[in-house]
């Protein structure tokens, strides 16, 4: 990691979750009316509830929020998706209409949504201002070839994703999902993954939208050129984001530096919210603390990602859609999580 500083305010250091609260959450757990442990990963996510909140026992999750962040991507148009980029908008439009799969789960979950449009290759017209005021640029370029955005096209996604984050949580916060859309968008992510964790392009890229055989050998050999293109500038952060993200990724990074800071608790989702969580974690140290895993997407960077921080998923559907979906579909055992932790009678009255 090179010491240059961001260009964008990271606060460092990130506060930690309570370890008292932690501790005595596991101990009133362990005083529940059951045999010890038996709830298994619940109580562990109830008692990390307690410590991002440092309160035992956790207070419900009445007020799950999803913020889902939408762009193109430049090289989608080089062969890296099973579908055409045009998908984007017209899932934008899909989203407001209320019937994309996201925001049907979200409805059933009580969960409120927002989707934001920071890079979407269309100008979406019709579409509410609230949607698309945050908007950056149009796609983003070919990471493979050159800089996929500019210095102040990132800093200007940084901002917004500040911007919006910092609404979110005024309007009350107990858990944020960081969801994500566009066609392309598993490319940038792998290589994200890849610089952060050290990794080959092999290891890491998988089929997104579904591409098999060749045309994921073509995949794998273009995440390869583009992390060998941007080289040791990889090591840093910030210039991973500039060079081999996209105005929405950058977005997400922002967002779970903002929740994180502020003590907000994030339920990861697929690949793409996975690389934004481990460069959140390399930009600003103590982000992945906030964070647990939703569900387990079958992409092999996510994997990889989640196994490195010992994050083990809520759920594991086979599920590999995005938009926040496997996060959204495990929010019902959270929820459980935290009211067993508050409802239960004791051992020791029976
Ligand atoms: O979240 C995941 O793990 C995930 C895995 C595969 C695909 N996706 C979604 O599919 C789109 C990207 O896939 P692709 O093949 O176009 O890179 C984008 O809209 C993502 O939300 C998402
Ligand atoms: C239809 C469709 C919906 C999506 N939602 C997230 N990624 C997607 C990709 C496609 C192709």
């Amino acid at each position: 990691m090179t010491d240059t500083a961001p260009p964008v305010a990271v606060p460092t250091p990130i506060p930690a979750p309570d370890q008292r609260a932690e501790r005595l959450a596991r101990e009133h757990l362990d005083g529940l009316a059951k045999p010890l442990g038996s709830l298994g990963r619940l109580e562990d996510l109830a008692a990390w509830i307690s410590a991002c909140q440092g309160s035992v026992p956790a207070r419900p999750l009445d007020r799950v929020r999803a913020i889902v962040l939408a762009g193109d991507h430049g090289v989608a148009e080089h062969g890296v998706s099973a579908y055409p980029r045009e998908v984007t908008p017209a899932m934008v439009r899909t989203f407001v209409a209320g019937r994309a799969a996201a925001t049907v789960l979200a409805a059933q979950h009580g969960v409120d949504l927002r989707i934001y449009d920071l890079g979407v290759d269309d100008d979406l017209s019709g579409v509410p201002e609230e949607v698309t005021r945050y908007k950056v640029r149009r796609s983003s370029a070919p990471l493979h070839l050159t800089d996929a955005l500019t210095e102040g096209e990132a800093r200007r996604a940084w901002d917004a994703g500040v911007a919006i984050t910092e609404r979110v949580i005024a309007d009350g916060t107990d858990l944020l999902i960081v969801g994500d859309l566009g066609i392309g968008n598993t490319t940038p992510s792998a290589c994200l993954i890849a610089a952060s964790l050290g990794l080959p392009a092999e290891l890491v890229t998988g089929a997104g939208t579904g591409v098999a055989g060749e045309a994921l050998q073509h995949k794998t050999a273009l995440v390869a050129t583009a992390l060998e293109r941007v080289g040791e500038r990889a090591q840093d952060p910030w210039q991973r984001l500039v060079a081999l993200g996209s105005a929405d990724l950058v977005a997400g990074v922002a967002t779970m530096v903002t929740a994180a800071n502020a003590g907000v608790p994030i339920l990861l989702d697929g690949l793409i919210a996975v690389a934004e969580a481990v460069t959140a974690e390399d930009l600003a140290p103590g982000v992945m603390a906030w964070c647990r895993a939703g569900h387990r997407s079958t992409e092999p960077g996510q994997r990889l990602a989640l196994e490195k921080f010992g994050l083990v998923p809520v759920v594991d559907a086979s599920m590999r859609l995005g938009e926040g979906s496997g996060a959204l579909a495990a929010v019902p055992l959270v929820r459980s999580a935290v009211l067993l932790m508050g409802s239960m009678a004791l051992l020791s009255d029976l």
